[in-house]
C-alpha cells in the first residue's frame, strides 16, 4: 500500500479510539457535571414532594440563612422545592480594582471594531471571566474542543461523501456498504457534537450573564457613600439602568458566545478545508483561492454599515419603551384618576414606533447588505470553486490527488472516472462547506459590530457605576447625639465631570437653594423645617441624609447608620414581601430575629400607628401582597411612622410624611415618638405641626438662599401660643356675624339719609 493510500486510510474513516471516545461521552450526556450534582440533584427531586404550602410560606419569608462562618444562602423557590444559593459579595477592594479597568468613554465616543473595543472588551471579560480555573473557563474549553471536533468530522464527513459515490460509480457493492457503515457512525458523533456546540454556548451565556449581573448588581446597589443607583441618573446621567441590567447583559453575553462559535468554528473551517483543497488546487489554485477571499472580504467591508451604532441605539430605544411601559404600570391609579389612559397610549406609542422605525431601517438596510453577501458568498464563491477545481481536471488529466479514500489506484477507465468522480465530489462539498463557513465568517463581521455596540453600551454603565465619587463622609462618632451643619450649601448635583472623559473639572456648577446653612441639633431638641415650595425642604434632607454632598467647604456632622439618623420620605414606599416586611423596612426577617423583638412587639408598633387592624384584616404577619396598591395613602403613611417605631433612631427627619393623616392620630404619633426618645426634624408646611417642636427653620425662597432659625419657646410658651391660637380662631369664627351686622347697620344709616 503506497504512503499516500495509508495517510488516506488513516484520515479517511474515524478511529476506533475516537468512536470509544464519543460513546463515553454519548453514555455521559452532561459532560462537565460530575456525579455529586447529580446525586444533589436527585436528593431535591426527592425532597419536593415533603415540601409543604406551610415551609414554603416560611422559607418565602426567611429570605435567606446565614451560616456560622459569615457566608449567607438565599433561600430560592424553585419547582416546589427551596434552593439555597450561596450568596458571596463583591468585595470593595475587587470593585477599586475593577474601576482602573472602566476610564470613563468620551462624550463622543462611537462604536466600532478598533482598539477601544478591545479594551472595553477586555475589561468586561475580566469581570465575567475572572480566572482560568471558574467553571465558565471549563465550559469554554469543551466548547472550543467540541468546535475543533466539528471541523474535523467535516472534512471526514466529505472524503467519506466522495468515497461513497467512487463506490457508486464504479459499482462496488462491498465498498459502497461499508462506506454506507461508516456513514452511520460518523453521524452519532457529528450530531451529538452539534448539539453539545448549542447547549455549551447557552451554557457558557447563562454564566456569563450571572457573573455580570452578580456583579453589576454589588457595584450599582451600593450603600452610603457610594449610593450608586441613587446618583447614577443625576450624577452620572445615564437613564433606563433597568434596560442595561435586565436586557442589554443578557444580550451581551448571547452575542459573545454566539461570536466565539462563529469566528473560531468558520475560521478553522476555512483554514482546513482551504489545505485540504489546495491539495487538488496546486500553487496556481490555491492562490486564486486567496485572491477570491481578499476580493471578497473588499467588497463585503465596503459594504456593511455601522451595525454597531445600530445596535447600540436600538438598544437605547427598548429601554425608553420599557420605561414608559413600566411607569404606567407603576401609576396606574393616578392616571386612571385623571383618564389619561389616551394620553399615555400616544406617548407610549411614540416609544414603540420610534423603535420599530429603527429596527425596520436596520431591517432595510440588511437587505442590501445580505444581498451583497448572499450573492458574493453563494454564487460567486461557488462559480470561482467550479473553476478551480476544473482546473486539475482540464488542464493536467492524469492527476489523481485530492481528497479521496483509500483505493489502490488502477489504470482501467472507469476506474479513472470514479476517482475523477470522488475527487470532484470530496472537493464539491468542501466547497459548499467553504462557502458556508466563507459566509459565517462575514456574518461574523455583522455579529462583531453588533457586539461592539453592546459593548459600548454595558461598558458605559460599568464605567459610570465605577467613576462616582464616592460621597465625602457625614458622620463622626464624637457627634453621636446631636447633627451639626456648618457652612453648608445645599444644591442640586450636577452630572459628575469624573464620568465623562475630556471634561473639565468644573466647580460652583450647580444650583445652590439654600447658602452658608449652620445649625447644631442636640437629642431632644425638634426642628421643624418650612418654606414655600420647591425651596429647598428636602434636599436639606437629602444632605442630612448623605444622599447629597455638602457644598460649598461646608461639613455635615450626624450619627452614622440607620439607628443614627432614619429618614421618612415625601412618597410612601412599600417593599416586595409580607407584612412583617413592611413595617421592618430596610431590615430582613433574620435581622428582625436578630435585633430580639417579636411579633407583640410589631404589634404595639402598629397600634401606636393606628394600624393595629392590618394583620386581621390581611389575614396574618405572613401575607404577601402588593402593598403598594392594597393600602391607602394615609395607610401608607403612617406605615412609614410605625417603621420609626421599630428602628426607634436618634433622628427621625420626617418628610411631609403625615399629610394624608388625620391630625388628631398625626398628634398622637408625634406625641408617642418623642415619648419614644426619637427626635424630630419635620418638613412640614402645616403650622399646626409647630407645637412639636422647638425650633423653626425657614428658607426663603426668594432665590438668595437666605434661612433663619428661630425659637419656638418652651412647653409652657407653646401653650400660652396655643391657647391665643384657640382664642383668636374663636373669634376668627364671629367674624361672619360681625360682617353681616356692619352690613345691616349701613343699609340703616344709608335708608335713614334718604
Ligand atoms: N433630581 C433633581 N433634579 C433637578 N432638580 C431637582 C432635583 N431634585 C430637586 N430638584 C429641584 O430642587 C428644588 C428643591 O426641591 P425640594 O424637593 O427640596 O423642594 P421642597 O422645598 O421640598 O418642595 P415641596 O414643599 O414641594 O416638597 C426644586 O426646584 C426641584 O425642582
Amino acid at each position: 500500500m503506497s504512503i499516500r493510500n495509508r495517510l488516506v486510510n488513516a484520515k479517511g474513516a474515524p478511529r476506533p479510539l475516537l468512536l470509544l471516545i464519543f460513546s463515553l461521552i454519548l453514555l455521559r450526556s452532561r459532560l462537565y457535571t460530575g456525579p455529586r450534582s447529580a446525586i444533589r440533584r436527585l436528593r431535591a427531586t426527592a425532597s419536593k414532594q415533603n415540601i409543604s404550602e406551610e415551609e414554603l410560606t416560611r422559607a418565602l419569608q426567611q429570605v435567606y440563612v446565614k451560616d456560622a462562618d459569615g457566608t449567607t444562602r438565599l433561600l430560592v423557590p424553585h419547582e416546589g422545592h427551596i434552593e439555597q444559593i450561596p450568596i458571596r459579595p463583591t468585595p470593595p477592594s475587587v470593585i477599586a480594582d475593577n474601576a482602573r479597568n472602566f476610564p470613563p468613554i468620551p462624550a463622543a465616543h462611537k462604536p466600532g471594531i478598533d482598539k477601544t473595543f478591545l479594551r472595553q472588551l477586555l475589561a468586561i471579560l475580566r469581570v465575567a471571566l475572572p480566572t482560568y480555573r471558574s467553571k465558565e473557563a471549563f465550559i469554554l474549553c469543551a466548547h472550543t474542543f467540541f468546535l475543533v471536533f466539528r471541523t474535523i468530522l467535516s472534512v471526514a464527513v466529505a472524503r467519506l461523501d466522495g468515497r461513497i459515490v467512487r463506490d457508486l460509480v464504479s459499482a462496488d457493492g462491498k465498498g459502497f456498504l461499508k462506506g454506507l457503515g461508516l456513514w452511520f457512525a460518523l453521524a452519532v458523533p457529528s450530531t451529538y457534537t452539534n448539539v453539545m456546540i448549542r447547549h455549551l454556548q447557552a451554557t457558557l451565556s447563562l454564566r456569563l450573564r450571572t457573573r455580570l449581573t452578580r456583579y453589576t448588581d454589588d457595584v450599582y446597589l451600593s450603600s452610603s457613600p457610594e449610593l450608586r443607583y441613587y446618583r447614577v441618573a443625576l450624577e452620572g446621567g445615564l437613564d433606563d439602568v433597568d434596560q442595561y441590567i435586565t436586557s442589554d447583559i443578557a444580550s451581551f453575553c448571547d452575542s459573545l458566545t454566539g461570536i466565539y462559535g462563529n469566528v473560531l468554528k468558520p475560521s478553522l473551517d476555512l483554514i482546513l478545508f482551504t489545505s485540504q483543497l489546495s491539495r487538488t488546487l496546486g500553487f496556481r489554485g490555491t492562490f486564486l483561492l486567496g485572491l477570491n477571499y481578499y476580493v471578497t472580504a473588499r467588497i463585503l467591508r465596503a459594504a456593511t454599515p455601522a451595525f454597531g451604532r445600530l445596535a447600540a441605539v436600538e438598544a437605547q430605544l427598548e429601554g425608553e419603551y420599557r420605561a414608559g411601559m413600566g411607569r404606567v404600570d407603576r401609576e396606574s391609579e393616578e392616571i386612571a384618576f385623571y383618564s389619561g389612559g389616551l394620553r399615555e397610549r400616544s406617548i407610549l406609542w411614540k416609544a414603540y414606533l420610534r423603535l420599530i422605525r429603527h429596527v425596520n431601517s436596520i431591517y432595510k438596510i440588511r437587505i442590501a447588505y445580505e444581498w451583497t453577501e448572499d450573492f458574493v458568498i453563494k454564487y460567486l464563491w461557488s462559480a470561482a470553486g467550479y473553476c478551480l477545481i476544473s482546473i486539475p481536471v482540464f488542464l493536467t488529466r492524469r492527476r489523481h490527488v485530492g481528497v479521496q479514500a483509500g483505493i489502490p489506484t488502477v489504470s482501467r477507465p472507469n476506474d479513472e472516472v470514479a476517482n475523477r468522480t470522488e475527487t470532484y465530489i470530496s472537493s464539491r462539498r468542501l466547497l459548499l462547506s467553504l462557502a458556508d463557513a466563507g459566509g459565517r465568517v462575514m456574518y461574523a463581521y455583522k455579529d462583531l459590530l453588533e457586539l461592539a455596540g453592546l459593548t459600548t453600551r454595558l461598558y458605559s454603565l460599568l464605567a459610570t457605576l465605577h467613576n462616582l465619587p464616592p460621597l465625602p463622609p457625614t458622620s463622626d462618632a464624637a457627634h453621636e447625639d446631636r447633627i451639626e451643619l456648618r457652612d453648608v450649601d445645599v444644591g442640586i448635583p450636577s452630572v459628575s465631570p469624573a464620568v465623562i472623559a475630556g471634561v473639565p473639572e468644573k466647580t460652583g456648577s450647580s444650583w445652590i437653594l439654600v447658602k452658608d446653612l449652620s445649625l447644631v441639633l442636640r437629642q431632644g431638641e425638634h426642628l421643624m423645617i418650612t418654606g414655600s415650595n420647591g425651596v429647598g425642604k428636602t434636599a436639606v434632607a437629602r444632605v442630612l441624609a448623605g444622599l447629597w454632598a455638602a457644598q460649598g467647604g461646608g461639613e455635615v456632622k450626624r450619627p452614622a447608620g440607620k439607628q443614627g439618623v432614619f429618614i421618612v420620605p415625601q412618597r410612601a414606599y412599600m417593599v416586595t414581601g409580607s407584612l412583617l416586611d413592611q413595617i421592618i423596612y430596610p431590615h430582613s426577617y433574620p435581622e428582625f430575629l436578630e435585633s430580639g423583638k417579636t411579633e407583640q412587639d410589631l404589634m404595639d408598633i402598629l397600634a401606636a400607628a393606628n394600624l393595629a387592624y392590618l394583620p386581621a384584616r390581611e389575614g396574618g404577619w405572613s401575607t404577601r401582597k402588593e402593598w403598594r396598591d392594597v393600602l391607602s395613602g394615609g395607610e401608607k403613611q403612617r406605615m412609614g411612622l410605625a417603621r420609626v417605631f421599630y428602628h426607634m433612631p436618634k433622628f427621625a427627619v420626617l418628610d411631609e410624611c403625615t399629610s394624608a393623616v388625620s391630625s388628631d392620630v398625626e398628634g398622637r404619633m408625634y406625641e408617642h415618638a418623642k415619648s419614644l426618645g426619637i427626635t424630630l426634624i419635620t418638613i412640614s408646611l402645616r403650622p399646626s405641626l409647630m407645637r412639636y417642636h422647638t425650633q423653626l427653620l425657614t428658607l426663603a425662597g426668594d432665590g438668595t438662599g437666605r434661612w433663619t432659625l428661630t425659637r419656638i419657646g418652651t412647653a409652657e410658651e407653646r401653650m400660652g401660643i396655643d391657647r391665643e391660637v384657640i382664642t383668636l380662631e374663636s373669634k376668627l369664627a364671629e367674624v361672619e356675624q360681625w360682617e353681616a351686622r356692619v352690613q345691616e347697620l349701613n343699609q340703616m344709616l344709608s335708608v335713614q339719609e334718604q
